[in-house]
């Protein structure tokens, strides 16, 4: 049976989004990945499928979320900023990591993340560690802060982003077992009092134009290590977000979101 799709994306991390409200889709990791491919099938960084909230629930839909590995995963802010767009209005959305508040704005959306997570097996790791400054290094890339913000993120502050060599570090990082649940590995350079340029190499899908939970995560540790205060200007190699968060509180997150076309498939040919 055909049925509806779009193409989203948010600053270059791109979406296929599934309307599951008219007719159900089964999504498994297999279907996922094959739908994800950019060769031989529609290609996105990331699968979303929003679907009625369930009885009871004060969200207005639900949002589940597959990387391009097929992973299902609990969160992700570029395609969170989405919702309001596909949905034609602002939106309360159920999702793995929680229920999230999502508002359109101009050209985009704003969106309340939730608190982040600071404990060592809220992340998760391994074993007991400070997350702030962690004792673990990676050939020269040395104490980084761990953050979960819905999903795991690992941050290096570092000198000179261009001197980083992500796409061999990236996959060694998300795999190591120090991160049971693997992890999405930031690369974060400081450029200004409020401001900061990130590459993310993300679990389950590798280098993105844009992480919008990395983005978080990044603001949060620079802020939780007095590198700056909110709010905070992060530029990704697909453009900027702004990320608001003081201690104690929950994160906002704001910036673009864009829609690119509609389709239609047959789900069960993948
Ligand atoms: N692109 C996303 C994050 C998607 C999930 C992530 N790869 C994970 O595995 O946790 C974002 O914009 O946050």
């Amino acid at each position: 049976m055909m049925s509806r799709f779009s193409k989203m994306h948010g600053l270059g991390n791109d979406f296929v989004v599934i309307d599951a409200r008219q007719a159900p889709v089964a999504m498994t990791e297999a279907r996922a990945r094959a739908i994800a491919d950019r060769h031989a099938g529609i290609g996105c960084d990331q699968l979303i499928v929003i679907g009625d909230a369930e009885a009871g629930d004060q969200a207005d839909v639900s949002m589940l979320i597959f990387n391009s590995d097929g992973s299902e995963v609990e969160a992700c802010g570029n395609a969170t900023r989405c919702v309001p767009l596909f949905v034609g209005k602002d939106v309360l959305i159920r999702t793995r990591a929680g229920l999230l508040d999502a508002k359109g704005v101009d050209g985009g959306a704003s969106v309340d993340m939730g608190a982040p997570r600071f404990d060592w097996d809220a992340i998760p790791l391994g074993y007991p560690m400070d997350t702030l400054t962690m004792s673990a290094s990676w050939e020269d890339l040395p104490a980084p802060a761990a953050v979960n913000v819905g999903n795991p993120h690992v941050i290096f502050f570092v000198e000179d982003l261009d001197a980083v060599d992500f796409e061999r570090l990236g996959p060694l990082i998300e795999h190591d077992p120090l991160f049971p649940a693997r992890v999405n590995v930031n690369f974060a350079q400081v450029v200004g009092p409020q401001h900061l340029r990130l590459i993310v190499w993300e679990r389950g899908a590798g280098l993105t134009r844009a992480c919008g939970t990395g983005a978080c995560a990044t603001a949060v540790a620079a802020i939780r290590r007095k590198l700056m205060a909110g709010p905070v200007t992060v530029s990704l190699p697909g453009g900027d977000l702004e990320i608001d968060w003081a201690p104690g509180g929950t994160i906002r997150m704001t910036g673009p979101a864009t829609h690119v076309f509609d389709g239609e498939a047959d789900w069960d040919r993948f």
